[in-house]
Order: structure tokens, then C-alpha cells, then sequence
């Protein structure tokens, strides 16, 4: 009876699931509003008037506030400091705030004429809004990633984990899919970003409803489990810098991601110019990575949760990395099946690893210092996440450029290819000295995350 009572609700299946599908769902609104621009730039070009050079712009503006005012590391801090309630609300009010004003500057309300530091104001006011949102979106991402953890942690945290990051990817999807059609139906190209606003809106009271969850998870934790629970002091970051584990995931997740994520940007242009697929149907074959991820990242999370061999499952995703990017650089098979087969590979490889390398920033890191912890990597792996596009972009104007006279591909992209490639190697060596680190440490990686 004793132990009735004194039970957690975290020990609660259906709570925890519960505070899971409403976390996950915030999550889902703002990966909806990160993607949503992408299918609008040929639309904004005819109706704005913006150019190629004012969407790179806005583009950017992501990862402004986050890479050089450090703003995710401080979030990371709040987090640690506040807690999981507080910072989440704020992260909601910041992804609003940004939203709000990215959709009264592309609907003209705002900086509709003039020029702010040389830039249309219209654009700069866009990439404002786009930059509040940025930081946003990224401190509800580590906020979420800590309220799993709390949840799940001794129990299916990778599994969590891998169905927080699916439900995201369909706001992706979403993005991809609905953007366009609702912006003609409207016949206005910022009524997406106002549905954006709307989504956000909800999700911002999703989380409201999940913070009464979490205090009631609170009053039922016993008192001894309270009292362990030390405050975060400003020397944990140096704690967290000085540990090597915490280096070598944040350097697989720079590579890994810097390796995905901006290849996406460019997976269309590689299939009209290397595998001549149409334009119009170009897209469809980079769509079944986001859409192969939805089912694996769970699968391979549940999979870490009960036979463990995170490490391995790490090396083994960077391996087939290699293999994919060498397979797209090589002149070889240039046709669309194979393109096909290749990306199918590429989404089993998306999916090991962060299914594996989420989970198992826990078992490096203490839980107290677990927001700043990953405030830190997502930080390394924003500094990739806004470089290597514009690497690649460069790369492909200086060097890659073909003779178009007989109306040939525009683009060789052998060498973007080789460099994506790279990262995968070096990612593999990362990967392995981790597991070399664990074995000496004893993080416990091989180790299933479910305690019997
Ligand atoms: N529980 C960890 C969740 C991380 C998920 C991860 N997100 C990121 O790495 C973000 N910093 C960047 C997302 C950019 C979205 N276009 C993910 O795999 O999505």
C-alpha cells in the first residue's frame, strides 16, 4: 500500500505517454513554422519581389541569435536554473513573438516599403521575426528533450525520444505538403505563415496543459528524490566542457547533422542535374528521407531501449553515411531508381543515429546539468547547420559549374558529394573513439536504457 502511494506519476504509463503526445505536439508546431518558407521562394519571388540573395538572408536569420549572441546556451542555463516550466513557456512566447512578427512583415503590415542596413525592410523585419523564433524553437527543443528525460529516464526514454523526433518531422512534412496549395486556395502568400501563427498558438496551450502535468509529476515525487536534486551552478558548464563523452557527441552531432540536414537543401537539385529526374518530380525522392525517419527513429529507439548498443548503432549510421555520399558522388548508375534506393539507405542511416545519440547524452551527463548540456551541442551543431550550406553553395558556383550551351546539367556535384562524404568519415572515427570513451568510462551505451 505504502508503495501505491509513493509511486510517481511518471510510473504511470498512460501519464507518461500523455505528457509525451502533448510535448511532441508543441514540437510538431514549430518544426511546421522552421519549414515553412522553403516551398513559398518561388512565390515570394513573383509577389515580393524577393531575390535569391534577400531568401538566403532570411534563411540564415535562424541560426543568428543562437550561434552569435550564444542565446541557446543561456536558454540551456535558464533551464537548468528554472526548470522545464518556466523556460518552456518562455521558448512558446519567444516562437510567437517571432512568428507574429515574421507574418506582419511578409503580409505587408509592417516594413512593406524602405530599406533597414541596406536590406529591403520587408526582408529584414521577415529575418527579425525568423531570428526570435530561431532561438524559440531551439530552447523548446532542448526543453522538451529534458521534460523526456525526467518522464522516461530508467524506462523507454529512446523510444520517447524517437517519437518526439517523428511527430516533429510531420510539421516538416506538413511544410512541404500543404504550404503551397494553402497559399494559392488563399491566394496569399503569408496566409501560411498566419496558420503557423494559429498552430502556435495551440501548441503554446498544449504546453500550458503539460506544465499542470508537471507539477502534479513534482508533488508526487517522494522527498528524498527532491532532496538529491542539487541546484545548477554556473561551474557545471565548465564540468560539461571538461568532459570528452560530452566533446564526442557534440562533434558526431555536428558532422552527422551537417552531413543531412543542408545535403537535404540541395537532395533536389542533385536529381535533376546528376540523375535527370524532372523538376517537377525531383522533389519526391528527398521527401522519403523525413518520411522513412517517421517509422525507424522509433523503431531503432525502441530497439536501444531494450538490447542497448547505442555506440554501435552510432558507428554503424555513420558507416552507411559514407556509403550513401560516396554512392552519390560516384559516376556511376546515374538513373532515378538508384538515386531512390540510395536516399532509402540515407533514412536508415538518419534514423540510427539520433536515435541512439539522444538517449544517450543522459547517461554522460548529470540530469541537473542536462539542459545546458544540450543547449551546448545543439549550439556546435547550429555553427553546421548554417555554414555548410552556404560551404556547399560556394563550392558548387566556383568549381561546379558546366557549360549549359547544349542545355546539359548545370551542376557537377561530385565534390559537394566528396565533402559530405568527409564529414561521414570523420563522424565514423568520432563515433568509434565514443565507444572506445565508454568503455573506459563506463557510461553504459551498450547498455539497454530499460532498467529490469
Ligand atoms: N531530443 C532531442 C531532439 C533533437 C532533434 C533534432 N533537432 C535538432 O537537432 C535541432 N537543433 C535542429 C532542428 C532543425 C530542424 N530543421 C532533430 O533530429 O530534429
Amino acid at each position: 500500500m505504502t508503495e501505491l502511494i509513493q509511486r510517481k506519476l511518471s510510473d504511470s504509463k498512460a501519464a507518461r505517454w500523455t505528457a509525451l503526445a502533448i510535448v511532441a505536439f508543441t514540437m510538431l508546431c514549430g518544426y511546421f513554422l522552421t519549414d515553412v518558407m522553403s516551398p513559398l521562394k518561388p512565390m515570394l519571388e513573383e509577389e515580393l519581389a524577393w531575390t535569391s540573395t534577400d531568401f538566403g538572408i532570411f534563411t540564415s536569420a535562424y541560426g543568428w541569435f543562437n550561434v552569435f549572441f550564444l542565446m541557446l546556451i543561456f536558454g540551456g542555463m535558464i533551464l537548468d536554473k528554472m526548470g522545464v516550466r518556466f523556460t518552456g513557456m518562455g521558448a512558446c512566447c519567444l516562437m510567437l513573438i517571432g512568428c507574429a512578427i515574421k507574418y506582419a512583415a511578409v503580409a505587408g503590415y509592417i516594413g512593406a516599403e524602405g530599406t533597414i542596413f541596406g536590406w529591403k525592410s520587408q526582408v529584414a523585419l521577415a529575418s527579425l521575426g525568423y531570428a526570435i523564433f530561431g532561438v524559440g524553437v531551439e530552447i523548446a527543443g532542448i526543453t522538451v528533450s529534458k521534460v523526456i528525460v525526467k518522464w522516461f529516464k530508467g524506462k523507454e526514454l529512446a523510444l520517447a525520444m524517437g517519437l518526439e523526433m517523428a511527430t516533429a518531422r510531420i510539421g516538416t512534412m506538413l511544410a512541404m505538403a500543404v504550404t503551397v496549395p494553402f497559399a494559392k486556395y488563399f491566394q496569399s502568400v503569408s496566409a501560411p505563415v498566419l496558420l503557423c501563427l494559429i498552430m502556435l498558438c495551440i501548441g503554446t496551450i498544449s504546453y500550458m496543459v503539460y506544465i499542470v502535468m508537471d507539477r502534479k509529476l513534482e508533488a508526487s515525487m517522494s522527498a528524498e528524490e527532491e532532496e538529491k536534486e542539487e541546484p545548477f551552478r554556473m561551474s557545471d558548464v565548465f564540468l560539461i566542457i571538461k568532459n570528452k563523452g560530452f566533446w564526442l557527441i557534440a562533434l558526431l552531432c555536428v558532422l552527422f547533422y551537417s552531413a543531412v540536414f543542408p545535403f537535404i537543401k540541395y537532395a533536389t537539385d542533385l536529381m535533376v542535374n546528376k540523375y535527370h529526374v524532372e523538376q517537377e518530380l525531383a522533389g519526391f525522392i528527398p521527401s522519403l528521407l523525413p518520411l522513412g525517419t517517421l517509422f525507424l527513429t522509433p523503431f531503432f529507439g525502441n530497439l536501444y531501449d531494450r538490447k542497448g548498443k547505442g555506440a554501435t548503432i552510432m558507428i554503424i549510421g555513420a558507416v552507411m553515411l559514407i556509403g550513401v555520399h560516396l554512392l552519390f558522388a560516384l559516376p556511376i548508375l546515374n538513373e532515378w531508381w538508384f538515386a531512390t534506393l540510395v536516399m532509402i539507405v540515407l533514412g536508415i542511416a538518419f534514423s540510427l543515429v539520433p536515435s541512439a545519440m539522444w538517449p544517450s547524452v543522459p547517461k554522460i551527463i548529470p540530469e541537473k546539468q542536462l539542459g545546458t548540456a544540450y543547449a551546448l551541442i545543439f549550439w556546435v551543431q547550429n555553427w553546421g547547420l548554417m555554414g555548410v550550406p552556404a560551404l556547399i553553395g560556394w563550392v558548387l558556383d566556383t568549381y561546379c559549374k558546366l557549360d549549359t550551351t547544349n542545355g546539359g546539367p548545370a551542376y557537377d556535384y561530385t565534390l559537394p558529394m566528396i565533402i559530405f562524404c568527409c564529414f561521414g568519415i570523420v563522424a565514423l572515427f568520432i563515433a568509434v573513439m565514443l565507444k572506445r570513451e565508454d568503455k573506459k568510462k563506463g557510461y553504459g551505451l551498450e547498455l539497454p536504457n530499460i532498467k529490469q
